[in-house]
This record gives C-alpha cells, structure tokens and sequence, in this order.
C-alpha cells in the first residue's frame, strides 16, 4: 500500500523517464544480462506481440535507426525471416557505420539472410506492415535528416504500424512531437513504461501500448522512484469507500457549488446535477438568482439559492463540507465575491474555469494544501504565467509546477490528464476527443466536489475523480459517438462507475 491510506499502488503502473530507464538497463546488465541479451529480449516481445495483433501477416517493412532501437529492428526482422516471413529490411545508416549491439545485431541478420537496402527518398514499403526501429530513448531534440524523411513515409503508407518502444519523433518524457512523429497502431515499450507514452500528443501517436518487463523488475528498484503512476479503473472498488445499510444523507456530506453569474447558468448547473449524481449527501448551488427556476426544474434535488451577490451567502458556506467554485463563476464583481467567501472558509475546495482566471490576475499569491485546482492548458498558462504551448511542450513539468506554487493537488486536463499532488504525479490513460465540448470541466468540478464530501482523502478523490470522469467519457462515447458527447451525458455513466455491479442475489443479502 503507498503511504496515502488508501491508494493501493498495486494498480497504479510505474511509468518512467528515459533516463530511469537507461538505469534500469544498466543495472539489469550489471547484473549479468548482458545488453545484446536485453535487446534480443526486446526484438522477442516485439515479435510476439506483432504476432499476436497480426498473426494473417507475411512481409514486413522494418526502417532501423543507428542505434539500439534499430538494433531491436535487425533482430525482429531476422526473427520474422527465421519464421518464413518476407523481410523489406531498411537502414538509416550503413552496416559499417554502426556499432556495439546494434552492429551485432545487423550482422546477425544478415548472417541469416536478411537482406538490407538503404534509405532512399524514393524508397517503396513493399511490407505489409511497417515496423519502426528508428528512434527510441536516444531521441535528442527536433527529428533531423533521412529519419524526418522515413517518419514521414511511414506515416504516408496507410500501412499497420508497430513502433518498438516509442514511436519515433515522440519525446519519452513529456510526450511532445519533436518535429514529426511516427503515428503507431501498437507501441511495444520495454523494462520501463514510459511517462511520454500516456499524455500529451501521445495518447493520439501510440496506438495500442503493450508494456513488457523483459523479467526486469522495476518496482524493485526502491530507489528510482516512477516519474508518475498510470491510473487503472481497477482502483475505482478499491478506491470507494463502501456504504454503510445504516448510512443516512448526513453521512455522504455537503457540497456547495458557487456560479452561475447572471448569463451563465449552464455551467453551474452541470457542477450541481454531476456532484448529486457521484453520490454527494446534499448538493446546494449559490448562483444568480435569474438561474433559480432552471435548477429547480432541471434538478430538483439541488438545494439552489438565488444570490444578488457574495452578501447573500451567509450561513452557507460554513454549512458545506466541500465547495466548488468557478462554474459560470465569471470574472466580474459577483464572481470575485463569490471566490473571495469561498478563499475565507478553511474548507476543502474545488477550483475551476474563471476561479482560476481570478486566481491567476486577481487573487494572486494563494496557496493551499486543502484545494484542487482543475486547469486546462491555457488556464495553467496564466496561472504559471506562460503559454499554453510551452505548457503543452511539456505537461508533466507544467503539472508539478502548478502543484509546487499553489499546493494542494492540481490537475492539468488535456488528452493524459495529469494529477500532481503530494504522492507525486498520476496520468490518466483515459478520455477521447468527444470531451473537447463545453461543461466538460464543470462535470469534473461536480464529481470531483461529491467524491471530497463523501470524505475520500483529497488526492485518492481527484485520481478517482478524474479516472471517473474521463472512463464515463469511454463509455458514452462507445454507446453514441464521439461527435455530440455531452457533459450532461457524463453524469450517469459516471455513477455506474461509482456504484459497482451487484447482482440481484447480492443485492437481496445486503438487505
Ligand atoms: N540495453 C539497452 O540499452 C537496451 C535498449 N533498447 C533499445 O535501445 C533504444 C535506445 O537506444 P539508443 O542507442 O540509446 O538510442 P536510439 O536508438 O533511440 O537513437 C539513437 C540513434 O538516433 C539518432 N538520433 C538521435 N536523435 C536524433 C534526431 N533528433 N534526429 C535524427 N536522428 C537522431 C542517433 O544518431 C542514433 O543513430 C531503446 O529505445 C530501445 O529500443 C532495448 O530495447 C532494450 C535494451
Ligand atoms: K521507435
């Protein structure tokens, strides 16, 4: 178990830098596996797994860089030639050129058969599968020369892709295109899976991700310790906390969701209606009081409240357990009041959309330990005071930063949402194209203000929060498309993820 009570690591995959891989395959060779055992470890899991995607397979197109990536590249294809495949071997560098394991690796296919051509603009992929041995962890800055070139062809092939272990061009930390990337149907990744796999450019690059140890066991070594942990809806039972029969509407807590500035009610009501829906005791909503009969109508079980101003709250925020604030919050006088009352109670917040904003040009300075904030990229850009490009160059640096200046436990959403927070970073693996729509972010504020009044720890809400959320976003996609996926459809999807499935049997027992 981590040191959070609750956040069973079991289920959280250790992902890592390339460096703390390249340590990892250092000590894996001090220990005795040498690095041409490792790679043909590697070059073996590739195969395997490219037999397993595709076993009707019978001609492969392998492009080998100059160095160890290319070198799992020569052994896979005299692996595939060994098996009667017909092999289309490329080489970015000559034979000659290359050096240690790789030339060993070279050599050894050519010494079984394996025929090899040099890169050539004009060159025809004559494979029916394209395996990409260019570039792996020794990628240095932007893709340069023939290797553009190859990424680019590979790309134009319209051919199956398989990348040995990152697909090339992508960077293995933060997972920013360098330039150009290859643009992989199935990643096969070794010893350590890697943090720029799961977010950024990546989740769009990497196709399938299938993680081989090769019998290294990176947990092991308790002194690298994982750049991030990848979140798996397994953690979601582990994660809830069960619900006593005796339990009562006191028991599950009281959120208070603040927004809805006169013109932008939507929004606050989407926090609301999500927040009541992941289970929260009691939901109240403090927004413009011309906001008051939609609530009501559209949710009844919201206790809504219609305010002139910050002077109308009273008793309510002492009453919460939990506030969220910034749905439709806006950025004028009624939204600076309503997150000025909110910043004055010593109360867990949920701080989203134009809290942020204010957070970042009107309220500067704040730090707490008892606060989510929910950026997306160009809200973390203000409040880090640079672009949404530099904070897309690299998100996992963007993260931590945010989670070092402001405390508490910050996510960065974007596709591989990232959590930081005391217990380091989680990546959410996640989520499609179809929540780029509007209220996407109030959802998430609402299920993530239930979850905190329920009493999870903050850091195990938000990981299950965000896994929550992004999973119930899988799930309507697949039951109606991407196109048109809306926020209010998020709601249900995500208390069938909070409310495990229990038979009719099982149900009958607990009564
Ligand atoms: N024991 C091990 O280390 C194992 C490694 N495995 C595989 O090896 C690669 C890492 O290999 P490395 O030689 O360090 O680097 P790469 O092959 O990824 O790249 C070096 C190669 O690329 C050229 N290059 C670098 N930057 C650029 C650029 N910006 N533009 C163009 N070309 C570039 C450079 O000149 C070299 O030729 C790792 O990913 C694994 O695939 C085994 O899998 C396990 C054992
Ligand atoms: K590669």
């Amino acid at each position: 178990m981590s040191r959070e009570a609750n956040l069973p690591e079991t289920y959280c995959r250790p992902l890592y830098r390339a460096d703390q891989v390249r340590e990892l395959d250092k000590r894996t060779i001090a220990a005795g596996i040498e690095g041409f055992a490792l790679m043909q470890r590697a070059a073996a899991a590739a195969w395997q797994s490219l037999k397993a995607r595709w076993p009707e397979i019978r001609s492969l197109s392998v492009l080998c860089g100059g160095g160890n990536n290319g070198g799992d590249g020569h052994v896979l294809a005299a692996l595939a030639a060994a098996e009667g495949l017909a092999v289309q071997r490329i080489l970015l560098k000559p034979l000659e050129e290359l050096s240690g394991d790789a030339r060993h690796a070279a050599d050894m296919a050519t010494a079984a058969g394996v025929g090899a051509e040099p890169w050539r603009s004009d060159i025809r992929l004559v494979g029916a599968l394209v395996v990409d041995a260019l570039l792996g962890t020794g990628l240095g800055g932007e893709v340069r020369g023939e290797a553009r070139e190859a990424i680019e062809a590979i790309n134009a092939s319209g051919l199956p892709i398989l990348s040995i272990d990152i697909p090339s061009g992508l960077h293995a930390d933060t997972g920013a295109v360098l330039g150009v990337a290859v643009k992989a149907t199935r990643t096969v990744t070794f010893i350590g899976d890697k943090l720029g796999l799961h977010t950024g450019a990546a989740p769009a690059r990497v196709g399938e991700v299938d993680f081989r140890a090769l019998g290294v066991d990176a947990d092991a070594e308790t002194d690298l310790v994982p750049a991030a942990r990848l979140l798996d809806a397994g953690m979601i039972a582990a994660w809830l906390p069960p619900r006593a029969r005796s339990a009562h509407k006191g028991d599950f807590g009281h959120a208070l969701v603040l927004g809805g500035a006169p013109g932008f009610g939507g929004a606050a009501l989407l926090a609301a209606e999500a927040c009541a829906r992941l289970g929260a005791g009691k939901v109240s909503l403090a927004t413009a009081p011309e906001h008051v009969t939609a609530s009501l109508v559209r949710r009844p079980e919201v206790m809504v409240h219609g305010m002139r101003g910050a002077g109308d709250l009273g008793e309510l925020p002492e009453q919460a357990d939990v506030l969220v604030v910034g749905p439709g919050l806006g950025q004028g006088s009624w939204g600076q009041g309503m997150l000025q009352a909110a910043l004055a109670t010593d109360k867990p917040l949920v701080v989203d959309a134009d809290a942020l904003n204010l957070l970042a040009t009107r309220f500067t300075g704040q730090r707490r330990e008892n606060w989510v904030l929910t950026p997306h990229p160009g809200e973390a850009a203000r409040l880090l005071d640079l672009s949404a490009g530099e904070i897309e160059s690299d998100r996992p640096a963007a993260a931590l930063a945010l989670q070092q200046r402001y405390g508490g436990v910050v996510v960065l959403k974007g596709a591989g949402s990232l959590v930081a927070g005391p217990e380091g970073l989680a990546v959410c693996p996640y989520g499609n194209p179809g929540m780029a729509s509007g209220g996407m972010g109030d959802a998430l504020s609402g299920i993530l203000g239930a979850l905190l009044a329920q009493g999870l720890l903050l850091e195990t809400a938000v990981r299950l929060g965000v896994l929550v959320h992004a999973l119930a976003a899988d799930i309507a996609a697949e039951q109606g498309g991407e196109r048109g996926l809306l926020a209010g459809d998020l709601a249900f999807c995500a208390r069938t993820l909070v409310n495990p499935t229990m038979g009719v049997d099982d149900a009958a027992a607990t009564r």
